[in-house]
């Protein structure tokens, strides 16, 4: 069944400086929405708008034509992977993927440098390696819809080219928001894509809109 997001008429102000003005986006199962801006363009608190988390001046997000607040209450419609790391350090991999109810022994053929850390605890890990453990529990886990932020920082190119591997698995049955500012991965992968700028959501499809949008 195909769900669909909606975000529109928000509106975000800092003092009197207004980060978000006028923004609309559409996500829905089976694809991936991409999210550029440069830095400081406002596209973590949009996130965290989507997600509940930060309350804005006005907003209206709609699932599937209703409207819903405080989405971080609900896991069975979203899952959101912030900047930083979510998953307290001191949980085992075990304890993890079992809270998440995801199997191990799928994760460790994907990733086999796994192999040996089923009963270790996150705080064992490389930064790189806890953040990949997050990323695949936002986008292998039972919800409708995952929002990734920045999933490709500090990944080696060869990771990367698995969490795209799985991003496009996890699109089969769910809709997917991910920015990052690997630009080129995020064109690559993106089925629409919108550029964060001057408060507003440009709907963009290819790198020359991006260009005359003064992105790249
Ligand atoms: N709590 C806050 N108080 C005041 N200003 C804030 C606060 N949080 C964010 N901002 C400002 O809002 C703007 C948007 O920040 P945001 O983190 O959403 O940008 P971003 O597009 O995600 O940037 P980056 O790509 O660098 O991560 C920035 O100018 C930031 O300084």
């Amino acid at each position: 069944m195909i769900h669909k997001l909606e975000v529109d008429s928000v509106v975000l102000d800092f003092g009197p400086r207004r980060v978000l003005s006028d923004v609309y986006m559409k996500f829905e199962t089976g694809k991936v929405t991409g999210l550029l801006g440069k830095n400081g363009n406002g596209k973590t608190c949009l996130m965290k708008i989507i997600y509940g988390q930060l309350q804005p001046n006005s907003k209206s997000i709609r699932f599937d034509e209703s409207h819903v607040a405080e989405l971080y209450k609900r896991p069975d419609l979203l899952l959101y992977l912030p900047q930083f790391n979510f998953i307290p350090a001191g949980l085992s991999l075990k304890r993890i993927f079992s809270d998440f109810s995801l199997d191990f022994q799928v994760f460790e053929k994907f990733f086999p440098e796994f192999n040996s850390k089923y009963t270790t605890t996150l705080k064992t890990l490389s930064g790189g390696q806890r953040r990949i453990i997050e990323i695949y529990m936002v986008l292998m886990s039972n919800s409708k819809f995952a929002m990734l932020d920045e999933p490709f920082s500090h990944q080696s190119p060869l990771v990367i080219e698995k969490i795209t591997e799985l991003i496009n698995q996890a699109k089969n049955n769910k809709g997917i928001l991910v920015t990052d500012h690997m630009y080129q991965t995020i064109i690559e992968i993106s089925d629409h894509l919108y550029l964060l700028a001057n408060g507003k959501t440009h709907l963009t499809k290819c790198v020359e809109d991006l260009k005359f949008l003064g992105y790249v």
